[in-house]
């Protein structure tokens, strides 16, 4: 059994060194590999993590496709990506990593999968993991979700990571795509000085929010409870190594922002609210972080607005 990688970013890198490390043979292809075949390091994305023996790097996508085929670039670049190479990927295994909605059309990453590759087989992996920890070996457990996932999660399950699986790949998809909405709503509240209280009301009716929006595009209802729901938000709401989060935080605190990095949350949260709005589900925070991200209100404004809604039962 073999592993392929398809995108080289922090994610893409520290899955492909995590599972190189148990004596998996891995491909990492990258459009621009740059030095990491002779330095043996991905010095742009994730410095500070050898490769293992076992894994290697191409740009070569015909050399680089085996039998499980990861698919690690951002959210709002899977589709084209996925139609670019589709004539290659067909019959495969195509596991997404992704985590967002497309804002184009709408669609999670596994939709994506199964419109533009309909003869590969879906599935996903998402729940809390920073690269970082991955690459370190850190303890870190994931759900893999496909309508088959348990030759995946025997496959991809390490020492250190562990693998849950899970056949609702629509409550997947969405657990991990609004957990970024919820934790860039976290880092507005927490940098304009809202208070750690403020935050913890965000995660908890973030998650209600989530939970509404899942079941109404056909999620079970205990699917967001687990690791790519409930896990993630967890982690993504209250670390600053969350880009999402630290997004928020800057804008809360009115500084600049650094330019070039992946935040999820940005397009997802417009994709969300959108299709809340056509759906008429309830999205106050979701609506809230779109608004703010736009500069049409202040936070202080949002929070506001928040406060002001009816009273209600939970
Ligand atoms: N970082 C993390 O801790 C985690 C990330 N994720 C998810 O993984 C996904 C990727 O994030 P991450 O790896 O951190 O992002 P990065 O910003 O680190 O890297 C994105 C990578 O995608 C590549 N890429 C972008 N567009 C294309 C394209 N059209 N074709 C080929 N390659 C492309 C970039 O290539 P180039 O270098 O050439 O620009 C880059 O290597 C996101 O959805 C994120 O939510 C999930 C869990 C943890
Ligand atoms: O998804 C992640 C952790 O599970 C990474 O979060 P960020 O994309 O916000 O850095």
């Amino acid at each position: 059994m073999s592993v392929s990688v398809l995108g080289a970013g922090a994610f893409g890198t520290a899955l492909a060194i995590a599972i190189a490390r148990s004596g998996t043979p891995v491909t990492l292809w990258a459009r621009d590999p740059g030095d990491m075949a002779e330095t043996r390091e991905n010095t742009r994305r994730l410095p500070g993590f050898a490769f293992p023996d076992a894994l290697t790097v191409t740009d070569d996508l015909d050399a680089a496709l085996s039998d499980i085929v990861l698919i690690a670039v951002p959210m709002q670049k899977l589709a084209g990506f996925l139609t670019d190479h589709a004539n290659k990927l067909s019959g495969r295994t195509l596991v997404a990593t992704c985590k967002g909605i497309d804002l184009t059309t709408g669609e999670g990453p596994a939709e994506i999968i199964e419109r533009t590759c309909p003869n590969a087989t879906s599935a996903l992996l998402s729940g809390p993991s920073f690269a970082v920890d991955v690459a370190a070996g850190l303890p870190t457990a994931l759900t893999i979700a496909a309508a088959d996932p348990e030759p995946l999660q025997t496959a991809l399950s390490g020492s250190n990571l562990r693998l849950y699986r899970a056949t609702d790949m629509t409550g997947v998809e969405i657990g991990g795509a609004m957990k970024n909405v919820i934790a860039i709503a976290c880092g507005l509240a927490i940098g304009a000085g809202l208070g750690e209280s403020a935050r913890a009301a965000l995660m908890t009716r973030g998650f209600a929010e989530m939970n509404r929006f899942a079941v109404a595009r056909g999620a079970e209802p205990d699917t967001l409870q687990g690791l790519s729901g409930f896990g993630d938000l967890s982690l993504t709401c209250t670390s600053e190594k969350s880009r999402n989060y630290a997004y928020g935080l800057h804008l809360g605190r009115g500084e600049v922002q650094p330019e070039g990095v992946t935040i999820e949350g940005q397009a997802t949260a417009k994709a969300v609210s959108i299709a809340a709005q056509n759906a008429k589900i309830d999205m106050p925070i979701t609506d809230m972080v779109v608004a703010v991200m736009a500069g049409h209100i202040t936070i202080n404004e949002a929070s506001d607005l928040l406060l002001a809604r009816p009273l209600k039962e939970e």
